[in-house]
């Protein structure tokens, strides 16, 4: 793919974020539960009332968003004022992504994927629509639309239009490209129906389960990704436009849920892709150096909509009731960071590797190729065989036959690419197929219509939050007090106002440092984990490993960047000149009846016993010499090992079980933490040297 102009790089554009609430549920309406949540879609604005406040400051939490929707909002309404601009954004050309975040059972399916009637259709079939009518109505461009549908179920990622063959697929990072799934289908569609009915087979063959909070849980993340490639007929010049949408698996939290067995390993699995999306999130906000894009497939899938080339919207759905109090605030914090992700979308214009010039092309060669056989500029030709029929010498008949056949052969190739032909144009759709039609015109104005209330919808909330800012400010100024103690009591009345807008700034505060604070012992003690394992390895190496057996590893290991891990290259073992072992027999045994058949290939003393070109070991077991043991080690394994007289065998005792760090005295546990933590350095310093190595 070719590289953007500079004309094309767009500016800086943030993430869009938008929030909705779905209505109560049955379960929450037998539950009695209240509705915690306020919805002001004018503002922008969502209010949760904390249903176990103790004091006036935990009461209320305010947040601010793009665009917010309550539980009466249609699916049509929330597509033409979000989505509709994203997609006619994709159609001039520019990655776009959607995806749907929340607790489970808020709505993301409903959201993305929507009901199976037109009214009830979500975000993913509405864009199908908005495609095809664009694409019908075009006139003088030539489109090839692909769609590509996949899920990653446990860190796997599976094709959910090929499933029988979809083993786990790999991620590879293709420079110009970005992160691409290795082997995964694509299906061209020639219709918003073709599209329809790739996404209703790729839902059959998505992974889900019941859960105690919804009866159809998705327990995987899915995309579904939609490449739109536009030539003109004239120029021949190329873009493309990218639509990721993206239904992810719900956060929850397992005691709600109520996970277990492989329930509670696939939650664990989607918290913890969830939660490194968390970090890629924060890290972004923060304009971090590092964005930990590398810690979960999902994330590097998302690399580009989260702080890359793409336009992106995220959908952050929520429940009312106040028995999700604490998810719908942790949903909505989500949220909020993400509003401060910065894009820089990027027009894919003059795109030179596109499979639509290559399809182009192939079309065209087709062509000549059946014109050239046709008018016998192949094998064969017909006025040949016209000749050869008048002449009628024994000898030339056979001649005869050959020809007709060859003919026959001819035309059957010419049938053939003919059909081939049929085929690959069939894969390209013309623009404008509908452009006779009148109720064309309407339609366009009413996109157009449509596109225009969505943008004034957007900047009347962008108004009202302004306003509400500066209301603040203005008010005063404008203010005429007819006394002193009128003044005073305004004045009053404002310090009241933000003293209350200032606890409630303080209490977030502190939760926010509650947040961290857990955070962050979760992470010392993933820390504490990997230093302990760690320093066990190397006390295993340091006591159990040859020291030319260790080096030769570290000669051979090697970071591969596409799998993300340490690998071991293939050794060179040209240098070995070992005979191999010879047989000691004269013959092999054989029947009689081989031998008279000639089946069997007698063996010989003085052959190779084993035809295998084999791996010769570099040392041989006689080489061996016992290492130094590091004298605790000898100590621990001598009191280990017991002499069981009465069965004479050798028995070894079992290990108490391991202290963790964190119940240790903190003396003891400081000096563990220091050797771990010099443990954890050593290993990155070594990382980084082998990394900034050259591979050979
Ligand atoms: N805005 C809404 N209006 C009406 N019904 C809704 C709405 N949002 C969700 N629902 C209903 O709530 C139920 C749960 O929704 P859905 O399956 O979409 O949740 P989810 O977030 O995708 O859950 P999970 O993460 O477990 O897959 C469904 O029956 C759905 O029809």
């Amino acid at each position: 793919m070719s590289t953007p102009s500079r004309e094309s790089l767009s500016q800086n554009e943030a993430v869009q974020v938008i929030v909705r609430c779905r209505p109560m549920n049955s379960q929450e309406k037998q539950a009695d539960c209240n509705r915690v949540v306020n919805v002001y879609s004018n503002r922008g604005v969502i209010e949760v009332e904390n249903p176990k406040a103790r004091s006036e400051n935990e009461r209320k939490k305010i947040f601010t968003y793009d665009a917010v929707y309550d539980w009466n909002a249609s699916q049509q309404c929330l597509y033409d004022e979000t989505v509709r601009p994203l997609v006619s954004s994709v159609l001039e050309g520019y990655n776009g992504c959607v995806f749907a975040y929340g607790q489970t059972g808020t709505g993301k399916t409903y959201t993305m994927e929507g009901l199976d009637c037109e009214e009830q259709w979500g975000v993913i079939p509405r864009a199908f629509q908005q495609i095809w009518t664009h694409i019908n109505r075009t006139t003088g461009l030539e489109f090839l639309v692909t769609v590509r549908y996949l899920e990653i179920y446990m860190e796997d990622i599976r094709d959910l239009l090929k499933i029988k063959n979809s083993k786990s697929l790999e991620l590879r990072e293709i420079t110009g490209k970005g992160v691409c799934v290795t082997h995964l289908h694509s299906q061209t569609c020639q219709s918003a129906d073709d599209m329809l009915r790739a996404m209703r087979v790729g839902n059959k063959n998505r992974t889900s389960g019941a859960t105690n909070m919804n009866e159809h849980s998705s327990r995987s993340h899915a995309i579904f990704q939609i490449v739109i490639e536009m030539a003109e007929l004239h120029s021949k010049k190329v873009k493309v436009g990218k639509l990721n949408l993206v239904d992810l698996a719900g956060s929850e939290r397992q005691s709600k849920t109520g996970a277990t067995g492989e329930r509670f390993k696939e939650a664990t699995k989607i918290n913890k892709a969830l939660s490194s999306l968390g970090n890629v999130i924060y890290a972004l906000a923060e304009n971090s150096q590092h964005i930990p894009y590398r810690d979960s497939k999902l994330t590097r899938l998302l690399q580009d909509s989260l702080g890359g080339n793409s336009k992106t919207i995220m959908i952050a759905n929520i429940g009312p009731a106040n028995c999700n109090y604490e998810e719908t605030i942790i949903t909505l914090r989500y949220a909020y960071r993400a509003k401060s992700i910065k894009n820089q979308p990027i027009k894919n214009e003059d795109i030179k590797d596109a499979k639509l010039l290559a399809l182009q092309e192939e079309i065209e060669r087709l062509k000549r190729l059946i014109e050239m056989k046709s008018n016998g500029g192949g094998e064969v030709d017909d006025s040949e065989v016209v000749l050869e029929e008048s002449e009628t010498s024994d000898d030339e008949d056979s001649k005869k036959d050959e020809s007709k056949k060859k003919l026959e052969l001819g035309k059957m190739e010419v049938d053939e690419l003919a059909k081939k032909l049929e085929t690959l144009e069939k894969q390209m759709v013309h623009g404008g197929k509908n452009i006779v039609d009148s109720v064309n015109e309407n339609e366009v104005r009413l996109e157009q219509q449509k596109l225009e209330i969505a943008a004034r919808k957007k900047r009347e909330i962008e108004m009202q939050q302004k306003i509400e800012l500066e209301e603040e400010t203005c008010i005063e100024l404008k203010q005429v007090f007819a006394s002193l103690q009128q003044q005073v009591d305004f004045k009053k009345d404002k310090l009241k106002r933000l003293y209350a807008k200032l606890q409630s700034i303080r209490q977030e505060i502190k939760d926010n440092h509650k947040i961290y604070m857990n955070d962050r012992r979760e992470i010392e003690e993933a820390n504490d984990e990997a230093s302990m394992q760690l320093r066990q390895r190397f006390l295993i190496i340091d006591n159990f490993v040859p020291p030319e057996e260790r080096s030769r590893l570290i000669n051979l290991a090697q970071f591969d960047e596409d799998k993300d891990n340490w690998v071991l290259k293939k050794e060179k073992i040209d240098a070995i000149t070992m005979e191999r072992p010879l047989g000691h027999c004269y013959r092999r045994p054989i029947s009689e009846y081989a031998i008279t058949t000639g089946q069997v290939v007698p063996k010989y003393r003085g052959e190779n016993v084993l035809d295998l070109k084999l791996d010769m070991p570099l040392r041989i077991t006689q080489d061996y010499v016992s290492p130094n043991i590091c004298p605790q080690i000898k100590a621990t394994v001598t009191n280990m090992i017991l002499h069981d007289v009465e069965n004479n065998v050798i028995v070894v005792k079992a290990l108490p079980h391991t202290v963790s760090a964190r119940n240790t005295s903190k003396l003891e546990h400081e000096g563990k933490y220091k050797q771990a933590t010099k443990f954890v350095i050593d290993m990155q310093n070594y990382r980084t040297k082998k990394s900034s190595e050259p591979v050979h």
